[in-house]
């Protein structure tokens, strides 16, 4: 770590440095250079003070736990700004504070809120160091549990700071843990000026600036500027036996599945003929168009900050064995012997809950539904070789999915581009515990980006149909839906692993090679269409899970109409048009599916 003393060259970045300690009045300075010596000082710190408790290193090495505070244990929406000068830009998608308004309620928190701590001084590069379409930034923080989780989930140190002082711009984050009062906590982001301010909460989303704030608010709102995209979205590799890899880039809201598609393993018949799986990013997709005219997206990530509950061998054994040593743990339960514990894990006993206390099945699950490992994503044994080639990875097809337990089937292809567009802004998905507030209530999350995207919603379909120009070789879009339930309440899908068999489907209609149900709302497979070897399920739950129901979709598709009103003016007529035309066509409905052939 640099002393004080040892500052940038960047005058920029140090008078900034300076006006943030001169509000704050941190005890002392310091900046990361990201180096394991930093790393190892830090832990030793914060095990000292009980930030950070020592997991079983025998069965787990490298691994530690931390409790967060009780309330302090998802994002906050509600607290969550975009404070751009035009209250329009900002949209009805998100909540809005007049800048001017907004820096002088946060810096008032700010002031004086570091004395007594150590104020850490983190540059991160977001995406490969070297890769022109990574952004840099540079966030303060008084936690050093933000500070080893940073080091973790970005390129953070001195290679991203000499990035900086090249380019002579960054994203300005500026973090304090404040005293974790609900009452006193904002997450605002001021995209005009590249800032973010985010005080009161050490959670992930609100306080790892690099990932949700950087990445993806203000991101978005620079990708709009420059011509790219910003997408909540993992980024998968499919090989098949012959030794073609196709990417695809999935958005799924919040605790949807992401992190699970991306690190899928395939069925055991597709493992036999040599199908694989290369995981390239499991959260954040930043894509834009190569000279070719295909979109080319990187990970600007370089970790993972995953949901822990649910994750078992069974599930996802490729993230077991990611997160076997040097992970971080938050909220989980533990076992006597001290291993990490959660719900979904067939094996052991929690005796301690996430917040330290004796397990008791009277006080909920023992691991918080929103528990997170954090891990390296080279750990992962999956990891893409081409994770890190600096010009991104060609995307085959676009993938949009959310929890819809009736209704929206398996598996749907849009005709064109436009109409792709139209079932992205009209995904609808349960909410979760990614977030504070009920869950399971079902909300529209437009292409998963409804806590993300940092400018109106309106705007950014205009923006996604954009990308639909002479020359460009865009990629199919897809709708999938794992998440459908039975009369008796299950999943009528088995998913995960399983769910490569909707993936191949995917990759051969991008090639032309399979063919597909022609229906109002789109192309659906037909039983045929899947390969199903294998699959222990029965035919009627197949046959609901590819059914499409007119009158159902009549309804769904009325309300999309209303949805995209309430963005007004800004919402493309192009888009509107494109939903009239689906309603039109389910209007027509009574007619059977007409049959269309492959391509
Ligand atoms: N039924 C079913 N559940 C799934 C499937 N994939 C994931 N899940 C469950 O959904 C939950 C969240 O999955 P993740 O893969 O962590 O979700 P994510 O989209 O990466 O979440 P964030 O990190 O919050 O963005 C876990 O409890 C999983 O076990 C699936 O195919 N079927
Ligand atoms: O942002 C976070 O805290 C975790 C996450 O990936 C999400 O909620 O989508
Ligand atoms: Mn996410």
């Amino acid at each position: 770590m640099r002393p004080e003393t040892m500052a940038s060259k960047l005058k920029a970045l140090n008078d900034w440095v300076d006006d943030v300690a001169r509000l704050t009045r941190p005890d002392s300075i310091r900046w990361c250079d990201g180096s394991d010596a930093e790393a190892a000082a830090l832990r030793a710190e914060m095990l000292a003070d009980g930030t950070l408790v020592e997991l079983n290193q025998d069965t787990h090495p490298g691994c530690y736990l931390h409790r967060s505070n009780p309330s302090d244990v998802a994002r906050v929406e509600h607290l969550t700004l975009v404070c751009s000068k035009n209250q329009e830009d900002a949209g009805p998608n998100n909540h809005w504070m007049d800048p001017a308004e907004a820096h002088a309620k946060i810096d008032a928190l700010f002031d004086g809120c570091m004395q007594g701590r150590t104020m850490y001084v983190m540059p991160y590069c977001m995406g490969p160091i070297d890769s022109p379409l990574s952004r840099c930034g540079v966030e303060i923080t008084d936690s050093p549990y933000v500070v080893a989780n940073m080091r973790i989930m970005t390129r953070m140190g001195a290679a991203a700071l000499a990035r900086i002082e090249r380019e002579g711009t960054f994203v300005k984050g500026l973090h304090s843990i404040g005293e974790l009062d609900p009452e006193r906590r904002f997450i605002m982001h001021f995209p005009e000026e590249l800032t973010i301010k985010s005080y009161g909460s050490g959670y992930g989303g609100n306080a790892l600036l690099g990932k949700k704030c950087h990445a993806l608010r203000i991101g978005s709102w620079q990708a709009r500027q420059e011509g790219w995209l910003a997408e909540h979205m993992l980024i998968v590799g499919i090989e098949n036996p012959q030794g073609e890899t196709h990417y695809v880039a999935a958005a799924f809201p919040s605790a949807c599945g992401k992190t699970n598609l991306a690190m899928l393993i395939p069925p055991e018949g597709y493992r036999k003929a040599g199908w694989k799986v290369w995981t390239v990013g499991d959260d954040i997709c930043w894509m834009r168009p190569g000279k070719d005219g295909r979109l080319y997206a990187i990970n600007p990530e370089a970790g993972y900050f995953g949901v822990a509950p649910g994750t078992s061998r069974s599930t996802n054994p490729t993230a077991m064995e990611t997160i076997a040593h040097d992970t971080i743990f938050t909220n989980v339960a533990v076992t006597a012997d001290n291993q990490p514990w959660w719900e979904g894990l067939p094996h052991g006993t929690p005796v301690t809950d996430w917040q330290g206390r004796p397990y008791d099945a009277a006080n909920g699950p023992a691991a918080h539904p929103n528990s997170r490992f954090t891990v390296s994503a080279k750990q992962c044994p999956s990891w893409s070789p081409h994770a890190e080639d600096k010009q991104g990875v060609p995307i085959s097809a676009i993938v949009f999915g959310g929890r819809r337990p009736s209704l929206v089937p398996l598996v749907f292809e849009a005709r064109d581009w436009t109409h792709g567009v139209l079932v992205g802004a009209a995904m609808g998905s349960e909410t979760t515990a990614a977030a504070t507030g009920a869950v399971g209530v079902l909300r529209r999350d437009s292409m998963a980006m409804k806590p993300f995207c940092g400018y109106n919603y309106g705007d950014y379909f205009a923006h996604w149909l954009s990308f639909d120009k002479p020359g460009a070789k865009l990629p199919k879009i897809f709708h999938v839906n794992w998440f459908r339930k039975g009369d008796d309440g299950k999943f009528l899908w088995p998913g995960y692993g399983e769910n490569l068999r909707v993936l191949e489907w995917i990759i051969d209609r991008c090639k032309g090679a399979v063919g597909a149900q022609e229906t109002p709302i789109g192309h659906v497979p037909r039983k045929d269409d899947l390969h199903l070897d294998g699959l222990a399920i029965d035919g009627t739950a197949l046959d609901t899970l590819l059914e499409v129901d007119p009158m159902g979709w009549a309804a769904e598709v009325a309300d999309i109409g209303h949805y995209l009103d309430s963005f007004g003016a800004r919402t493309p007529e192009k888009l509107k048009a494109e939903q009239r035309r689906v309603a039109a066509a389910l209007a027509n409905a009574g007619a059977p599916a007409r049959k269309v052939a492959a391509g």
